[in-house]
Order: structure tokens, then sequence, then C-alpha cells
């Protein structure tokens, strides 16, 4: 039987933000989790980031299941895993989706997606999103909106005259684009504060700044004078243009931790891989200052040597 509804995969921070804000657009959602159910009511806490006289808290009924509970097709299905478990994630949804089904993802980082569309089949399509807004989940049916923030979502192919993403507004024409911005802020503030153990902010401060600037304008020599296979969708971003970009995030969250110095300090797995892994692994050895970092993330017996490198040779 076919509905259709939205199905959302992964009940994490991103994941139930996203179920509460199609609920609030009057779409009936699906909710997938892996190990601990959500229930069928989930409570949105907008305080820390909706505009004045709005409502803060607002309640949504939803279904949850775990993937082989399921037992319906969808036309349109949003990914909110980490970006290292989309593929799985994947997988244990794909016979519940039609041939021709809508198929995003609003995972960080670079390269699980070219993975995952050579799994579609040739009348599904990919829509590629990034998000800047923030969310923090406090209880397995509770989300707190941390920081407003946009979301864009694109197609991974791009194809004449195709149809629109289901929520056009929130579609755009240059998707890669906007994951290579949002790529480079992750490049440079995730690890630097993952390793160092600092809040964004302290990446300005003297200790930090030349580390700072130097990764910086390393990876804004590869985004405008490489063969970047996104070189198109990267040559804006000159050395001014990135370390001002970097620096107004840095600014703007600059008492939080990272998302990567949290999993770092909590000793879970990083996405280190979707973000400088994805640059190292495309950059022919022109990224010697991000290949440290990705090392210094990946390899804790490393990390402490590494560290010092940084900070004493650049
Ligand atoms: N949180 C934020 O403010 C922001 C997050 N992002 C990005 O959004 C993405 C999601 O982040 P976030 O929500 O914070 O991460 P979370 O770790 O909170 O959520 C990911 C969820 O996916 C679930 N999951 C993993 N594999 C499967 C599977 N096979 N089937 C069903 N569920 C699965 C996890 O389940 P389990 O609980 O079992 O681990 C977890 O609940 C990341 O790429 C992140 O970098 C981007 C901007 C801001
Ligand atoms: C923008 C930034 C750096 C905010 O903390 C982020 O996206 C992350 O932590 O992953």
């Amino acid at each position: 039987m076919k509905t259709t509804s939205w199905l959302v995969v992964g009940a994490g921070a991103i994941g139930l933000l996203w179920t509460c804000k199609l609920k609030k657009l009057n779409f009936n959602v699906h909710l997938v989790y892996r190990n601990q159910s959500p229930g069928n009511l989930l409570s949105l806490d907008e305080s820390l980031a909706s505009e004045e006289n709005s409502p803060t808290f607002s309640e949504h009924k939803i279904k949850s299941f775990q993937a082989s509970q399921l037992n319906k097709s969808y036309d349109k299905v949003l990914f909110c895993t980490k970006a290292y478990d989309l593929l799985d994630a994947y997988q244990s949804v794909q016979a519940h989706l039609t041939k021709d089904a809508d198929i995003a993802c609003l995972c960080n980082g670079l390269g699980f997606q070219e993975r995952l569309q050579q799994k579609l089949q040739k009348n599904q399509t990919l829509w590629a999103g990034t998000t800047s807004e923030g969310a923090l989940k406090i209880a397995p049916n509770k989300v707190k909106h941390t920081g407003l923030g946009d979301t864009y979502f694109g197609r991974w192919c791009p194809t004449k005259n195709a149809k629109p993403f289901p929520l056009p507004s929130f579609e755009v024409a240059n998707i890669h684009q906007r994951l290579v911005e949002k790529l480079a802020i992750n490049a440079i503030i995730n690890p630097i504060t993952a390793i160092y153990g600092i809040q964004n902010g302290d990446i300005l401060s003297p200790d930090y700044e030349h580390l700072f600037k130097n990764a910086t304008r390393e990876l804004a020599h590869f985004f405008t004078q490489s063969d970047f296979s996104l070189l198109e969708h990267s040559q804006h971003l000159n050395s001014d243009n990135l370390i001002n970009r970097i620096s107004t995030v840095a600014q703007l969250t600059r008492l939080n931790r990272s998302s990567m110095h949290e999993d770092l300090r909590l000793k879970r797995q990083t996405e280190n891989e979707f973000i400088s892994g994805y640059l190292v692994s495309q950059s022919k050895n022109s990224l010697p200052i991000q290949a440290a970092l990705h090392q210094a993330v990946a390899k804790p017996e490393q990390r402490e040597e590494i560290k010092k490198k940084l900070l004493n040779t650049v």
C-alpha cells in the first residue's frame, strides 16, 4: 500500500526537528528510529530560536517504527543520520521506497552523496541537503531548536525540466556550491576545535589564529586553483572570502563546542572521513595542513605530536 506521508529516517536531533517542521507544514510523517523509540508524540522547544511573538513549544503526533516494521511504500524520504550511517540507513528502508521516490539527505560533509546516487534506481531522485540550523535532542521524543539557520536541497544530478523538490521553497539550483561552502566551514572549525578541545570562537584567538588562517588559505588555494572535481562550485572561495565566512560562523557560535569536538570528547565516531577525509582524498597531496588535521582526529596516538607541530610550523 502506498502512502503520501514523508518517511524521516533517523530520530536524532535533526530528524526530530525536521519531523516537527514537516508536521507544521501539514504533512503526515512516519519516523524510523534505530534503537530507542521516540513514541508517537514529539515535542519541539523553539524558545532559543523563535521569532518574536511566535509560540515556543509545540507537540506533534507522528508514527514511529523500526525499519523492519515498515509495511508501506513511500515516495519521499528524508535521511537525517550521520554521514557514516547513511548507506546502511538507506539499505534498511530501500524496499519501502517507490521506483520514482524523492530521496533527500541532510548529513554534513561530502563523498557519501555520490555513493548513495550509485545505489538508487533510475527514476529515483537524490536531493542533497545542507543546513545551518542548530538542534539538540533532549529526550527520545523532545528536541530543542538551538539556532536559527537555513536549509537547502538541490538535485545531486542536475536535469533540465525535472520535477521540483516536494518542498519547493527549500529547493536551490546551486546545491553543490552550498555544500562546498558548508564543508569549508566544517573542515576548519571542527578539527581545530576538536583536537585542541576549544570552543568555536577560540580559533580566532592569538593562540590559534595563525593555524586558522594558514589552514584556510591552503583550502582557498585548493578551491580556486586546483583540479578539484567541484571547482566550478568553489572558485569564489578565495582566501579573504573564506576567512570572512569562517570567522563569522566562529563568532556567531563562539561559545559552542563543534559537533566534532563533542564527538571526540565523548569518544564517539566523528564525520572526519566526510569532511577533512573527503578533501584530502581529492587533493593529490596539496592540502598538508588539512591532512594533518584529518590524521590528528583519526589517530589519537599521533594527536599530541601533530597538535604541537601544527602550532609550531604555521
Ligand atoms: N544537530 C545539529 O545541530 C546539526 C547537525 N547537522 C548534521 O545533521 C546530521 C544529523 O545530525 P544529528 O541529528 O545531530 O545527529 P544524531 O546523532 O543526533 O542523530 C542521528 C540519528 O540517526 C540515527 N540512525 C543512524 N543509523 C540509522 C539507521 N540505520 N536507521 C535509523 N536511524 C539511524 C541514529 O540512531 P542511534 O540513536 O541509534 O544512534 C541517530 O538517532 C549530521 O550529519 C550532522 O553533522 C548539521 C547541522 C546542525
Ligand atoms: C558550524 C559548526 C562548526 C557549528 O558548531 C558545525 O556545523 C558543527 O559543529 O558541526
